[in-house]
């Protein structure tokens, strides 16, 4: 995760590289398979920040009632934090942030963004088994690890118009409405697909 919410660089800062918006031209076009979709109309290299995914911020309890699930992305369950703080203050609010992130998970009070009554192009953008994406948690304008933002960047150098994807990562047989386990196939076509989206 990139943690940088006190950061006193300037807002020019070549660091702050999803700070200001897509660069990219996007466009959403209608696939085959999957409904709407979204491709770049220039290069993309490898790397690159290509757009967040906005929507709401709602808690999990809230998430799990809404009517449409099909624009929801859980937030904030990454445990995969590579900081190295060497200063010893930091560490104690690492570990506070830690605990109480492991507590949120487990009584269900995580969060998840959902895109389906306000969003971005993000909201577009479609699942595959071998994405040409990624997701990345980045904190900047706070610096609570329950909610950062989602901003989705290249995982390789992408040709103009070949359709932008990354791995929505479902625990499969684990997405459940009213206490069923939901099932939906996989449309992403790649020949190492899962065959299901969850
Ligand atoms: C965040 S939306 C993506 C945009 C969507 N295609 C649309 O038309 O609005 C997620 C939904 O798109 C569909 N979808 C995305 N990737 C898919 C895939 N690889 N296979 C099947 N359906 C997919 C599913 O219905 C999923 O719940």
């Amino acid at each position: 995760m990139s943690v940088a919410p006190a950061c006193r660089c300037p807002p020019t800062c070549h660091n702050r590289v999803s700070q200001h918006g897509p660069k990219v031209p996007l466009e959403i076009f209608k696939t085959g398979k999957t409904g709407w979709g979204v491709r770049s109309l220039s290069f993309i290299p490898s790397g690159s920040f290509v757009c967040e995914y906005v929507g709401e911020v709602l808690q999990e309890t809230e998430a799990e009632r809404t009517e449409n699930d099909e624009y929801l992305f859980d937030i904030g369950r990454d445990d995969d934090d590579d900081d190295d703080d060497d200063d010893d203050d930091d560490d104690d609010e690492e570990k506070d942030s830690q605990s109480s992130k492991s507590e949120m998970t487990a009584e269900g009070l995580g969060y998840t963004i959902d895109a389906a009554k306000c969003g971005n192009v993000g909201r577009f953008i479609n699942h595959s088994c071998t994405p040409n994406m990624h997701a990345q948690d980045v904190l900047w304008d706070h610096d609570d690890k329950r909610m950062p933002h989602v901003m989705l960047f290249a995982e390789k150098n992408i040709r103009p118009l070949q359709e932008l994807t990354y791995d929505y990562n479902y625990n499969i047989g684990n997405v459940r409405k009213n206490g069923k386990v939901k099932e939906k196939k996989c449309f992403c076509g790649s020949s190492k697909c899962r065959l299901r989206l969850y």
